[in-house]
């Protein structure tokens, strides 16, 4: 049996951090896709003897771990947990998955594949139990860069590995393509199962990541709460990345101790970048109505980003690389500001609907001519997607 699930990136127009801290934000799925294509071999095939393998194909490794092993491990979990209602990952389990994981020679380069790999260790026992098995993973996506790349492996995996366990199946078809969809209540499961893999890899996710992946389109995000938005002509995005990497979880836990050491201030900061988000949301429902002129629309949203860019200062989170990108940017009247954690990665131009060809080709070859990579992307399109050989 072979079951692939493939789910999506996405950008932060406004919000990020704060909304790990209660306020709103504003994501939005992109086309890019990280995909799990799960083999399962028939019932009864490899039993005791088999293995649990994953092929990383980005990075070229792939790890494996005989059954057997799995079993005298993790014991409890391997006999299936209840899979309508995922429990979280105890201290105890994490550190017995992270044994595991440590039982491979992970090059020190690739180091932070290990949170994504005890995710998959996590998910893969938890829903299959201790069942041999094959996950190929292989993603459009740069990694550690700020488009939700972990959000869309714990997503993909959990799509796949939920329809192996027949508690989800898809139903409509995605017009044109072999790929077809859950209905709303399977995509619930399948987003509450992805949200503890984020919380293995970036320990304390606000769920917005997971959230976009899952459901696809644009929505405003506040305490778990998901508000799908209309956007009538989906805003244009230029997405810069700086190749500067870095790391979700330590970014969160730094913003965070800044929050400890300073509550009032940074209570502000995040009350400010509350209302950037309602506002903007407000602006994009209003423009799917026409009620609102689309430059109008535009410089409005060009500078409540300018504005949160200014509050993600405040936390912390900017970067030298992200700096060069707005300085450069504003040279051509460009408004930019990161997008996902910070600290490099990736980082948002808006890109005005009646800017020339030219104006752009400048912007992108000075962006490039920085070592950094430019790309667009397609706004707002399809949550996670199945398909069933
Ligand atoms: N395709 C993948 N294969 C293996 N691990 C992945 C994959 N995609 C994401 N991950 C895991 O997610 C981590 C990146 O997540 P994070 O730091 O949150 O950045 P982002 O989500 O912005 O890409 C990687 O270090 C890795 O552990
Ligand atoms: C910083 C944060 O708001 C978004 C992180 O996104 P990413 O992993 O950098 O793609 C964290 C979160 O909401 O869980
Ligand atoms: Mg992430």
């Amino acid at each position: 049996m072979e079951i692939r699930a493939r789910a999506p990136g996405k950008i932060i127009l406004a919000g990020e951090h704060a909304v790990v801290h209660g306020s709103s934000a504003v994501a939005a799925a992109i086309d890019l896709y990280t995909q799990s294509s799960l083999h399962l071999p028939p019932p009864g095939d490899g039993g005791a003897g088999g293995e649990v393998e994953v092929d990383l194909t980005d990075s070229g490794l792939a790890f494996s771990w005989p059954c057997s092993r799995l079993l005298e491990a993790l014991g409890e979990t391997c006999r299936k947990a209840e899979l309508q209602a995922p429990r979280p990952c105890s201290p105890e389990e994490l550190a017995s998955i992270a044994r595991l994981v440590e039982l491979h020679e992970i090059p020190e380069a690739k180091i932070w594949l290990s949170a994504g790999l005890s995710a998959f260790l996590y998910l893969y026992t938890s829903i299959l139990g201790c069942r041999p098995g094959k996950v190929v993973v292989s993603s459009g996506l740069p990694m550690g860069a700020g488009l939700g790349s972990s959000a869309a492996f714990s997503v993909s995996l959990s799509g796949a590995l939920l329809t192996a366990a027949g508690v989800v199946c898809a139903e409509g078809a995605v017009d044109g393509t072999e790929w077809r969809l859950l209905g709303k209540d399977h995509l619930e499961l399948v987003n509450t199962w992805a949200f503890q893999g984020e919380k293995i890899i970036h320990g304390k996710p606000s769920g917005i990541d997971n959230a976009v992946s899952t459901f696809g389109s644009m929505i405003k995000f506040k305490k778990g709460e998901l508000t799908n938005l209309k956007s009538g002509n989906p805003v244009k995005m230029l997405i810069t990345d700086t190749r500067v990497g870095r790391n979700t979880k330590a970014l969160v836990a730094g913003v965070s101790e800044r929050a400890s050491r300073h509550p009032d201030a940074m209570a502000s900061v995040f009350h400010a970048v509350n209302t950037i988000s309602e506002e903007l949301s407000s602006i994009v429902e209003l423009a799917a109505t026409d009620e609102i002129a689309m430059t109008s629309k535009e410089e409005k949203l060009a500078e409540l980003m300018e504005m949160n860019q200014g509050l993600l200062q405040c936390m912390g989170v900017s970067h030298s690389s992200i700096e060069t990108v707005l300085r450069s940017t504003l040279k051509y009247n460009l408004v930019s500001k990161l997008t996902g954690a910070g600290g490099g990665g990736c980082v948002l131009t808006l890109i005005p609907t009646l800017l020339s060809k030219l104006v752009l080709e400048k912007v992108t070859t000075e962006l490039e001519s920085h070592g950094f990579r430019c790309f667009k992307v397609e706004v707002g399109g399809q949550g996670l997607q199945i398909h069933q050989g």
